[in-house]
């Protein structure tokens, strides 16, 4: 039902309108493509079109300007993105977007990985990609030369995410994907003694057990959400108020807001947001990998008292006894780990889970190698019995992950104890496909793909140096 996985929204909203009353639903035991829509289109034909041009622009919004998306590490992020458009020969006028978030500069960087990354994707036939997709995301992320500069981490993964974020994109507009089709997209390398393919299936199948109903319950509530947008760390306390106040009148009822720079502020400002939403609602805390590990312990036993849910990013990402001992620590206290959204790979998601680093788990559409490394932690996460609740926010990572998460809820999970997705008010309006929040929920997109495309003229205006926005701040930079 969420557009990138149920089988029957994308395809049905990609065809032209005389051809959707050939479509039946699926449900758990029948094929995808029914046999008689596959005799009448020739099987095999929805995925067509050999990769005949792949473009990646640096795409930045100088958020920095008013504070947004500050944090205790990030005091100037401009949310960006290297936005990738794959193009077929097909002639359907069908293109694959794909995105990855990045902050301002790094995003050149990034643009130059894509583009060194480009010849394993063009002239291939998407067909051949999609049919052996773990296979390609293997090919990808062990390029012999550029996974010294990985592997699959950092500027080179980043790069992967934005290239395959492009072609599940293209694939999703073409057809929807059952539970074996997804299994053979994941690349279980290092991580079979906690996940096998075996295990993968038999989890997506068990995930079969009244998905319906839950797809009714998503299409009628949708997935519930929490916000970060009022209290990034570069606000003042009066927006804070005046932030909290509208979030809290639009019905928001969980919030997430920035510490770790300094104590005091934490302090007040905690002090602010809680009396502010009462002692019912949840709060989260995000420090951004701010503290070492005693010194985590000792500031949020300060912090304690606010009741939080969870502390996010407590110290450095890579870290993963520190977490384990850093929720030894803080769990007693009523305050559980969240983190995620700067871990490299799956790798490293296997380590905190088998380490009880964590309480929440927080994937990333476009830090992962794209669906296929998300999918392979959303199954650990279940083996583990631990909640997802993603990172979004940035520029698109809401529009994404939102997929992901509605997926992990119908077909996987199949829980919402102690589940949310993060949401952040900006940027949205440069969609194509915006999320739809209501009632603080993200309600399951339609649309075809995976409301990756971003509108023409925003990329145009806010292509770095040259369109229009950066022109402008730029000339006033030298002036
Ligand atoms: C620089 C960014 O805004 C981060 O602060 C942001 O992604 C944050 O960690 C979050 O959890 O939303
Ligand atoms: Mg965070």
């Amino acid at each position: 039902m969420s557009a990138l996985f149920a089988p029957t929204v994308p395809r049905l909203a990609a065809l032209p309108p005389s051809r959707r009353a050939l479509e039946i639903p699926t449900s758990p035991d029948r094929p995808v493509l029914t046999a008689r829509v596959a005799r009448l289109r020739g099987a095999g034909s929805m995925v067509r079109g050999r990769i005949s041009r792949l473009s990646v622009r640096d795409v930045r919004f100088p958020t920095s300007l008013g504070g947004h998306g500050s944090d205790a590490m990030h005091t100037d992020p401009d949310y960006s993105a290297a936005y990738v458009v794959i193009e077929t020969d097909a002639e359907d006028g069908i293109k694959g977007c794909g995105i990855t978030f990045t902050l301002g500069k790094g995003t050149e960087v990034v643009v130059c990985a894509v583009n060194a990354l480009a010849h394993h994707v063009l002239n291939k036939d998407l067909k051949d990609i999609v049919g052996d997709f773990r296979g390609f995301y293997r090919q990808l992320t062990s390029d012999g030369q550029l996974r010294w500069i990985g592997p699959e981490k950092g500027v080179v993964h980043l790069a992967t995410a934005a290239v395959l974020n492009a072609v599940w994109d293209l694939w999703a507009k073409q057809e929807g994907k059952d539970p074996r089709m997804l299994v053979s997209c994941i690349d279980f390398r290092y991580i079979t003694d906690v996940l096998t393919e075996e295990d993968a299936l038999e989890i997506l199948q068990k995930g079969q057990v009244a998905k319906k109903e839950r797809e009714k319950q998503m299409l009628a509530q949708g997935y519930p959400a929490y916000t970060t947008s009022c209290a990034w760390l570069g606000y003042s306390d009066d927006t804070l108020k005046q932030l909290c106040a509208q979030a809290l009148k639009d019905g928001w009822t969980r919030f997430k807001v920035k510490v770790g720079a300094d104590l005091q502020d934490d302090v007040r400002r905690c002090q602010i947001i809680r009396d502010m939403i009462g002692p019912e609602k949840t709060l989260m805390m995000d420090a951004n990998q701010r503290w070492d590990v005693p010194e985590a312990v000792e500031w949020m036993s300060k912090l304690a008292k606010f009741k939080p849910l969870w502390i996010e990013e407590p110290t450095s990402p890579d870290d993963i006894l520190g977490h384990a001992a850093i929720s030894k620590a803080l769990v007693p206290l009523g305050i559980g780990i969240a983190t995620g959204e700067q871990c490299h790979n799956r790798v490293i998601f296997k380590q905190l889970l088998q380490a009880k680093a964590l309480q929440f788990l927080q994937i990333d559409s476009c830090r992962l190698g794209s669906v296929n490394e998300n999918l392979s932690v959303l199954l650990m996460a279940k083996k583990f019995e631990i909640p997802v609740c993603p990172h979004a926010g940035g520029v698109g990572l809401c529009e994404l992950v939102q997929h992901l998460i509605i997926f992990d809820y119908i077909s996987v999970s199949a829980s919402l104890k102690n589940r949310m997705c993060e949401y952040v008010d900006h940027l949205h309006e440069h969609f194509k496909y915006p999320v739809m929040i209501q009632r603080a929920s993200y309600m399951p997109p339609k649309d075809p793909g995976y409301s990756t495309e971003m509108k023409e003229e925003s990329v145009k205006k806010h292509q770095y140096p040259d369109g229009e926005v950066w022109k402008k701040l730029l000339a006033a930079q030298e002036n």
